[in-house]
């Protein structure tokens, strides 16, 4: 106790000679002084292993079969090597994504079988995509909370007793109604009305609070909707935007949720991948910020609608607005002010609307060419 009272000391004296802004990290960091959020023993010898001891990160992403992490394994693997890179679930994955790399099954709820699987692994960097979504959090808000908060406490201590780098993504969801919503900047008010936007503030704040802390290495990117066509979204209010493609293909007709004039700010999988590999590698000094708002198109049902009906001039797309969806569509930006990123460490989108459209209607084309084939 008393060496913890003199280090809340120093903690405190460095906090208080901060010059100015505060934003400098704290020479106190957790690995330096071996002290951190859960106590863990000064005789930890594994404080010591840091990523610059290795030719490659050794990464860890959690929640990884949902829509985003497959993706971002394979990109990842290409430019670390299949076995530096694992993904983890408290799902069974598909034998094609177990056999694709390393996959280990991983409850973020369970510190110890974490803690187990950092060390175990010398793992270096942590992604961490474990979340229930805007939808699914309003259906089941005990469970958000305790998945989307609690687990999120687990993998800030664990990356700061490890020393491991840490990226955990945020959203649009992030923002609400009192929010400037066109566009809205990186620093403004935010009081989402969602469980999932509620913990995701809670993820952005006790990140940056543990990076001027304890100097934990901690990134953060708000991601607009996804949209990709080889994983299905996991309850979002996007979700619209991937379902739109896989209805018109099958059926040449689309029941939207969202009233046609609903503008969100949205991104392609690639480019949102891309994002996330580039602000991890991105030297620290670049970063003015840990938290980035990113953007690539914004745009409604209808527009989306119309794009796909250059192609598709066939396609009927009514709409049946779900009342829950659309409260949180309503209250999120419309417009995404990403400039910071694209100042600081150079972030640029590939993918318009109509790139998008023609790059997902190939995907599909080709599935469909593969499947007549066989
Ligand atoms: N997809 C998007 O449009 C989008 C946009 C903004 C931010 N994000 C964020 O990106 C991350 C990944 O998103 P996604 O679309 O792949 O989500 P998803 O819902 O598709 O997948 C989330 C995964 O988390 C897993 N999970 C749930 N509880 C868990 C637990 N206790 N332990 C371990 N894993 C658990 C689920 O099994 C699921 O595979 C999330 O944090 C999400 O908030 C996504
Ligand atoms: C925007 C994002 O966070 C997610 N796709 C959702 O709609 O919940």
């Amino acid at each position: 106790m008393p060496v913890i009272r003199s280090l809340s000391k120093v903690a405190k004296q460095a906090l208080l000679s901060t010059p100015g802004c505060g934003c400098q990290p704290l020479t106190v960091a957790v690995r330096s002084i071996s002290f951190s959020p859960r106590q863990v023993t000064s005789d930890a010898s594994f404080h010591s292993v840091s990523f610059s001891e290795t030719d490659h990160p050794k990464v860890l992403i959690t929640g990884g079969l949902g829509q985003l992490g497959v993706g971002l394994a394979k990109l990842l693997r290409k430019r670390f090597g299949k076995n530096n890179v694992i993904l983890s679930d408290i799902r069974k994955p598909s034998s094609n994504v177990y056999h694709s790399g390393p996959f280990i099954y991983s409850d973020i709820l369970d510190y110890k079988n974490l803690r187990e699987i950092v060390v175990n692994n010398r793992i270096t960097w942590l992604v961490h995509y474990s979340a229930l979504l805007s939808a699914v959090g309003e259906a089941n808000v005990a469970l958000a909370r305790s998945v989307n908060i609690t687990g999120l406490h687990n993998i800030l201590d664990i990356a700061a007793e490890h020393g491991l780098r840490l990226f955990v993504p945020s959203t649009i969801g992030a923002f609400g109604p009192t929010s400037p919503r066109n566009p809205t900047p990186d620093l403004c008010v935010q009081r989402p009305r969602t469980i999932y936007g509620v913990s995701k503030v809670h993820a952005e704040l006790m990140g940056e609070y543990y990076h001027h802390r304890y100097g934990l290495d901690f990134r953060c990117l708000r991601y607009p909707g996804i949209i990709s066509a080889d994983s299905m979204p996991g309850g979002g209010t996007t979700d619209y935007a991937v379902q739109i493609f896989h209805d018109a293909i099958k059926s040449g007709k689309f029941e939207c949720n969202l009233k046609p004039d609903t503008r969100l700010p949205m991104m392609y999988i690639d480019d949102c991948l891309r994002a996330t590999l580039e602000v991890m590698e991105a030297p620290a000094d670049t970063l003015s910020m840990r938290t980035y708002n990113i953007n690539a198109m914004s745009f409604t049902p209808e527009e989306l609608s119309q794009e796909l009906q250059k192609q598709m001039p066939e396609l009927e797309v009514t709409y049946d607005v779900d009342p829950v969806r659309q409260a949180i569509a309503d209250s999120w930006p419309m417009n995404f002010d990403d400039s910071n990123a694209r100042r600081d460490w150079g972030w640029k989108h590939d993918y318009d609307l109509p790139e998008l459209v023609q790059t997902m209607l190939n995907f599909f084309g080709a599935e469909t060419r593969m499947a007549r084939a066989n």
